[in-house]
């Protein structure tokens, strides 16, 4: 790798959702060996350790742009909370003002950073609603809909707390109804307190996240769809967090105005070495 260190670095986390934040602008990290350097980077034990790579870019039309890497290494269109966390970092280091515009692979999206550590984003518009698919799960067949929130999500409603996420969840993230992508497969619970609990195995990750902010405005959409929840919905992370999701629903199926809005915080700033890549 033709990588230069020590090479510095932000960990953020977006409710529980974490990444690795490097202000690319001068190339520090050339488009060639990104993947790879995603792959290692995000290696949880052996490395610093993370659900995706964030490497904040230059861009003639908006403030700035980002290429945005899963853990595995594939490419991303978009992040919801990894976003959000790009914003804060845009704003923290003078890339952006407070109200920003930023180009990802789904489109530009405008991101305000309100008090502290909170941060609303406007996402992509939503595409793709699929209503009425249904597939076998632990021997049960279940109503599964999918839409794509600038990544592609199927959503599951659940009534049981304990839900094997991670067995189920592979299940629905490669199911051929989704191919060739696949999709992450959220599952969604309405809580008594009437908050939206969503659980969310990413693909890329291929594992359970602690959030996904993709993730709970597509399972947003549908509660508000199919199971009478309105906007805005509160949504209760893996790791025990809150996201809030804001969206006008219109016929056909449409989603305008979408945002997503939550905490995106900066854990630790370093200097990585050549070992974190080994
Ligand atoms: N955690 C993200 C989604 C990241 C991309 C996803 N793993 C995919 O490849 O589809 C979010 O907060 O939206």
């Amino acid at each position: 790798m033709s990588i230069s260190f020590p090479l510095e670095f932000e960990k953020m986390s977006g409710t529980g959702n974490d990444f690795v934040i490097i202000d690319n602008r001068n190339n520090v990290v050339p488009v060639e060996e990104q993947s790879e350097f995603a792959g290692k980077i995000c290696r949880r034990m052996f490395s610093v350790g993370a659900d995706g790579l964030i490497l904040i870019e230059n861009s003639d039309k908006t403030d700035f742009g980002w290429s945005f890497y899963n853990a595995d290494g594939s490419l991303a269109d978009m992040c919801g909370n990894g976003a959000r966390c790009a914003a804060r970092f845009a704003f923290r280091h003078g890339i952006a003002e407070a109200k920003m515009r930023f180009a990802t692979s789904a489109g530009i999206v405008e991101a305000e950073i309100l008090d502290d550590e909170v941060v609303r984003l406007q996402m992509t518009q939503p595409f793709d609603f699929r209503l009425g698919l249904s597939m076998n799960l632990g021997g049960e067949e279940r109503p599964v809909a999918f839409v794509n929130t600038g990544v592609p999500h199927a959503v599951i409603f659940v009534e049981d707390e304990e839900i094997a996420v991670k067995k189920l969840g592979r299940k629905v993230r490669f199911h051929e109804l989704f191919e060739p992508k696949g999709a992450n497969a959220n599952f969604a619970r309405i809580l008594d307190d009437g908050r939206l609990e969503v659980r969310t195995y990413e693909r890329g990750v291929e594992d359970e996240t602690m959030a996904c902010g993709t993730g709970a405005v597509a399972a947003a959409l549908f509660a508000t769809m199919q199971k009478g929840m309105e906007s805005p919905v509160e949504v209760v992370t893996s790791g025990g967090e809150e996201l809030t999701v804001i969206f006008d629903l219109l016929d056909g199926p449409v989603a305008e105005n979408v945002f997503l809005q939550g905490p995106a915080r900066c854990i630790f700033t370093g200097k990585l070495t050549a070992e974190a890549l080994l």
